[in-house]
């Protein structure tokens, strides 16, 4: 278990992190989001042990994670940490670079493992190729394979995804989290991609302004949004309201509503005129303005023109589950 005791920390006088604690089990995988700039990467650099924290202590089961002032080497050998920087041997072959770490005692077991790692990364035909002449994302996915090779306790992905393209991220994500579930691994992904973590985590924590803003199983911080913050990690979002919604509503509260939780209908409900219709692949991501003059995103399977009426219903599942205390 990794233990996380009130943990502050700044680079110069602005705190970066203030009195963060938190708690993440063995074999559990923990999704940290949050905007750019709001602390992930410090925060996942202090777990490591990078950088020590000016006040507070880490601990990984009962023993203490020191900073760079006890290590001679940054880095505690039960954990690895793939940073937004790559740190690859450039000219050495993609095989050479996955299998440094393993043991040259043990040559089989050392080619078999480079081979499942390069599978699981998808780049089976690049070994023999030099690490210098591959793209951006290919290096990710190298870096990726070579933290892996060192069969690490708990891991530390910072924007895993960040370089990769569309065509092979997903697939890879999938394999990746599969792996690490079957492997046992603890895993912290830092991401402000949900399609990184929503899948595959079991619980988030959100930083805001240096501090844990909320924390807790994914799904419910997805599915009960404690404002548009979180709300906005998780998909277009909107604040309305409840009186916009719901005409015979007694509060004046105002709800979050994910655009795909509209409706559209040209008959009856929430009167919208049409500003734009973005094009999202499968479906439309529509601006359009309320009568009351709010701005309202929603979603929906063709696209309108601007000008056009519509209108929008929520179900009542979803306003009863937002009024919800
Ligand atoms: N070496 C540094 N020296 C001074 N300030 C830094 C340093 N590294 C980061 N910062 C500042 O600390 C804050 C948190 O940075 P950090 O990289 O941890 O954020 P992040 O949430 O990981 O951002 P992103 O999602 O863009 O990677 C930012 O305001 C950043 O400018």
């Amino acid at each position: 278990m990794l233990r996380l005791q009130q943990i502050s920390f700044s680079y110069n006088t602005r705190p970066v992190l203030e009195n963060i604690s938190l708690e993440v089990q063995a074999g559990e995988h923990v999704a940290l989001m949050g905007e750019s700039g709001c602390g992930k990467s410090t925060l996942l650099k202090l777990i490591y042990g990078l950088i020590s924290p000016g006040k507070g202590k880490i601990f990984w089961d009962d023993q203490e994670v020191k900073g760079p002032l006890y290590n001679l080497i940054p880095g505690e050998p039960f954990m690895k940490y793939l940073s937004q920087e790559f740190d690859l041997m450039p000219f050495t072959t993609v095989r050479e670079n996955v299998a440094e770490f393993l043991s040259v005692f043990y040559p089989e077991e050392r080619e078999s493992r480079t081979t499942e790692l390069l599978q699981l990364i998808e780049l089976e035909g690049f070994g023999n190729t030099k690490v210098r002449y591959l793209s951006i994302g290919q290096q990710q996915r190298v870096a990726l394979a070579r933290v892996l090779a060192q069969k690490p306790q708990l891991l530390l992905l910072d924007e895993p995804f960040s370089h990769i393209d569309n065509f092979r991220k997903n697939s890879l994500r999938r394999k990746l989290f599969k792996y690490l579930e079957e492997e046992g691994i603890t895993c912290i992904t830092a991401t402000h991609d949900y399609h990184d973590v929503l899948p595959f985590a079991q619980h988030a924590i959100v930083l805001r302004d240096a501090e844990v803003l909320v924390e807790g199983p994914i799904m419910d911080l997805y599915k009960h949004p404690r404002n548009l913050y979180v709300a906005s990690l998780f998909g277009e979002a909107n604040l309305l309201p409840i009186e916009v919604i719901k005409s015979y509503a007694d509060t004046k509260r105002r709800i979050i509503v994910y655009a795909h939780e509209f409706r559209v209908s040209f008959s009856s409900g929430l009167p919208v005129t049409v500003n734009r219709s973005y094009p999202m692949g499968s479906y439309f991501l529509v601006e359009g303005t309320h009568e009351d003059g709010e701005i309202v995103y929603f979603n929906s399977n063709e696209t309108l023109k601007p000008g056009r009426q519509v209108f929008l219903n929520i179900s009542l599942e979803t306003i009863n589950q937002r009024l919800a205390p």
